[in-house]
């Protein structure tokens, strides 16, 4: 499990840290780290040309000690000053000795026109805001450059807790941050400016319960349900499908599909597309009447193109096993039937219906997508996954919200979202909660996704039929 602190988790993990340590050392730990990934960047230290970009916090400090560092092993290094009068003065001054200059903001660009390798040690947690007009006009001649940008501790202009841009910020290759990730560096927008991630220990102790947390595959692998020798169908799990419509029976297919290949022991459908879901999947089992007559169900997933059916999401609502909501059925759900349920409710809704759900606009889903999906979870009652090009999972009762780092663009297609809810529905009925059914899915979805297309168009259908596949891989 890759783990994320907030700010203030971290801040409070130094103090306690540095309380026992020399003055500091915790700094030279990390300019130390920084210093040997941007020695692993560069082809070669000796000749190499650094310009650290310094602001006016201990992000700057790191960057300078980091800087006299690669100076001392050859580096030629120029330290470009925002706050000259504020600079770290220890930082400066091992810089200094190292022989290695400084120079004031005005004096930069030659010398980031030739840099090979660029330090963004503006500003770390400490930022606010997005870059200042001085910072994003030097950020802008280290981009005509080209040369390589290494982030200390999170791009700057980035929010560290919220993984929001409100206005320029660094774009990083790789940014080599302290303790623990910062929740911005696996939340997108910020997630997308900060390259490849490399974690440097500095022996903070932190907290059990992060802010952040994304699955990996050994996490995966571990949460994914297996038959086990006495298990028959309805052992495994019989998730119910209460998805599509005359005008969209499509939604209703791929959810099956999504649901055959989560491991459930037998699907059930309820609705109007029966004929279109036994001609591609004889194996379901189809109903006629409401949900709650089709027989036992251990989770239920309802919405994907149900269109104006309201009675079929409440009559899905009203029964006390777990159910997934999706699509049109966020739309129709009741708030207070939602919020007064006892088995496990899972929503998914992507951005728009977040913003519908929220009474907020889209946008504003879009640039804050932590703090959507941490108040959905709490005013429905519900485990929430907010789509996007990184999901976010969060859980009904607060606690850490997972990010899935399987997303990909390629997922961004019609019908996608329904064979997740279908995915994730089977998971549920095989017995895993909400947030792991909900991040397990969305986990395998990802990686679908891009077998799928791998470089190449693919439709929803060939995500359905690449679970199969992922699944082994991820077992294997
Ligand atoms: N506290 C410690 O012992 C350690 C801190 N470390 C480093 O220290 C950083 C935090 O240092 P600070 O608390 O000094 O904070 P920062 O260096 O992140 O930034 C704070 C400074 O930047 C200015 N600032 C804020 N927003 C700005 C913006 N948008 N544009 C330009 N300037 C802005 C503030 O006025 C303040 O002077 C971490 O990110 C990490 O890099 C590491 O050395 C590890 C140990
Ligand atoms: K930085």
């Amino acid at each position: 499990m890759r783990t994320a602190h907030s700010v203030e988790t971290v801040r409070a993990a130094e103090r306690a840290l540095m309380a026992e340590l020399p003055e500091g050392a915790l700094m030279q730990r990390a300019a130390a780290g920084l210093a040997a990934a941007c020695a692993d960047l560069l082809p070669r230290v000796y000749g190499a040309r650094v310009v650290l970009l310094v602001g006016s916090g201990d992000n700057g400090g790191d960057a300078l000690y980091a800087g006299a560092r690669l100076a001392r092993r050859g580096a030629g290094v120029t330290a470009v000053l925002l706050a000259p009068e504020r600079t770290h003065e220890g930082g400066l001054r091992a810089l200094r000795s190292a022989g290695a200059q400084a120079v004031p903001v005005d004096g930069a660009a030659p010398v980031v026109a030739r840099a090979d390798l660029v330090m963004d040690g503006i500003v770390g947690i400490g930022g606010k805001g997005g870059l200042r007009p001085d910072a994003a006009r030097l950020v802008s001649l280290v981009r005509e450059s080209g040369a390589l940008v290494v982030a200390v501790d999170l791009p700057s202009g980035v929010e560290a807790d919220t993984g929001e841009v409100l206005g320029d910020a660094v774009r990083a290759d790789a940014t080599v941050t302290f303790g623990t990730y910062k929740p911005g560096l696996l939340i997108d927008p910020a997630l997308t400016y900060a390259g490849a991630v490399r974690l440097v220990d500095i022996g903070l102790s932190l907290p059990p319960a992060p802010d952040l947390e994304a699955l990996q595959y050994a996490d995966v692998a571990a949460l994914l349900p297996e038959p086990g020798a006495s298990s028959d169908k309805y052992r495994r799990g019989v998730v119910g499908i209460a998805a599509g419509s005359a005008t969209y029976p499509g939604a209703a297919v791929l959810a099956v599909a999504g649901a055959l290949r989560g491991g459930a022991g037998a699907v059930r459908y309820v609705g109007p597309a029966a004929d279109e879901v036994l001609a591609r999947f004889p194996e379901v089992l189809v109903h006629a009447g409401p949900p709650s007559a089709a027989g036992r169900v251990q989770a239920w997933v309802v919405g994907p193109g149900i269109g104006d059916d309201a009675a079929r999401v409440a009559d899905v609502l009203a029964q006390d096993v777990p159910v997934l909501v999706d699509a049109d059925g966020l739309r129709l759900a009741d708030p207070s039937v939602l919020r007064g349920r006892t088995a496990p409710t899972v929503l998914t809704p992507h951005a728009g219906e977040a913003a519908a759900l929220l009474g907020v606009s889209r946008e504003s889903v879009e640039s804050g997508r932590l703090s959507a999906v941490r108040r959905l979870a709490a005013e429905f009652s519900a485990t929430v996954l907010l789509k996007g090009s990184t999901t976010l999972v969060a859980p009904a009762g607060g606690g850490p919200v997972r990010v899935n780092p399987t997303g990909s663009a390629w997922l961004a297609t019609a019908g996608s979202g329904d064979v997740l809810s279908g995915l994730c529905g089977a998971l549920l009925s095989a017995g895993l909660g909400g947030v792991d059914a909900a991040s397990v899915g969305a986990y395998l979805h990802g990686l679908a996704g891009r077998r799928a297309a791998s470089g190449a168009p693919a439709s929803a259908s060939d995500v359905a039929g690449a679970l199969p596949a992922v699944w082994r891989d991820v077992r294997g």
